[in-house]
């Protein structure tokens, strides 16, 4: 089962404290709970913004413009009754928008999603040029790193093959899945490509607990500082929705 941060559903078996002690225990769980971050990457317009968007807001985005810099979605998930709070940090694909901030991707991260677009040859020649960046940034091998093919209901253009598509993963180490961000019918599929990872994760260390102050975050090991809006750290954010989820731009 998988829960929102904004929703509030922290399991919490304890007698009711009252409400001042209450945002203190509150605060406390949050600050303990452990943290992933996973960066999603591949050419720009493969789905990278709607495949998080699908895991983080529940839906597909009425709206989305090309990624500047990254954008940032977090959900928590309870993996084996532990609750993990995974940090989706969307990367732009278009090169001249990734450049002021690439660095900052790679730093401290924990998995990697690489994806290509199924009707999209050039999207799927282009990703041992991924991987390459992610070994130029020495990202630990052993990360657990995830294969997505996107736009599986476009089926009369797709130009990559599964056969060809498993035979890279294979040869990568890697797990591949091929799904849709948009088709309501593999909502549960996009689930469980996240949850996979969620599953992977939780035997591996955490990063440092975040510093919860009013809405916004700081982190002391990280340049990204979440006070600031989108717009003031010179990010895209994906359009629409109801802006319910914290840290998230649903
Ligand atoms: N048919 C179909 N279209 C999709 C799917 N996922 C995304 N799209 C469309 O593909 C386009 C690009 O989607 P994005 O999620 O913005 O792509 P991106 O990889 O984040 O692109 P950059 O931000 O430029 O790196 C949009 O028009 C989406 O509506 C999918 O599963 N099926």
């Amino acid at each position: 089962m998988a829960t929102s941060e904004s929703s509030g559903n922290v399991v919490d078996t304890s007698p009711k404290p009252q409400s001042s002690e209450r945002s203190v225990t509150v605060l406390e769980k949050q600050t303990q709970r452990r943290i992933f971050k996973i960066i999603v990457i591949g050419d720009s317009n493969v789905g990278k913004t709607c495949l998080t968007y699908r895991f983080c807001c529940g839906k597909f985005p009425d709206k989305t413009e090309a990624t500047i810099g990254v954008d940032f979605r977090e959900r928590i998930v309870d993996v084996d009754g532990e609750q993990l709070k995974l940090q989706l940090w969307d990367t732009a694909g278009q090169e001249r928008f990734r450049k002021s901030m690439v660095q900052h991707y790679y730093r401290n991260v924990h998995a990697v999603v690489f994806v290509y677009d199924v009707t999209k040859m050039s999207s799927f020649e282009s990703m041992p040029g991924w991987i390459e960046e992610c070994d130029r940034h020495n990202l630990n091998k052993e990360i657990p790193r995830i294969f997505v093919g996107n736009k599986c209901d476009v089926t009369d253009k797709i130009a990559i093959n599964t056969n060809l598509a498993q035979k890279f993963a294979d040869s990568h180490n890697m797990p591949l899945f091929e799904t849709s961000a948009k088709d309501e019918s593999k909502a549960n599929h996009v689930e469980a490509i996240f949850m996979t990872l969620a599953h992977k994760l939780k035997n591996a260390k955490p990063m440092m607990p975040v510093h919860m102050y009013g809405t916004g975050y700081s982190r002391s090991n990280d340049v990204v500082n979440i006070h600031d809006s989108p717009e003031k750290r010179g990010l895209q954010r994906a359009e629409s929705g109801d802006g319910t989820r914290e840290g998230c731009s649903c």
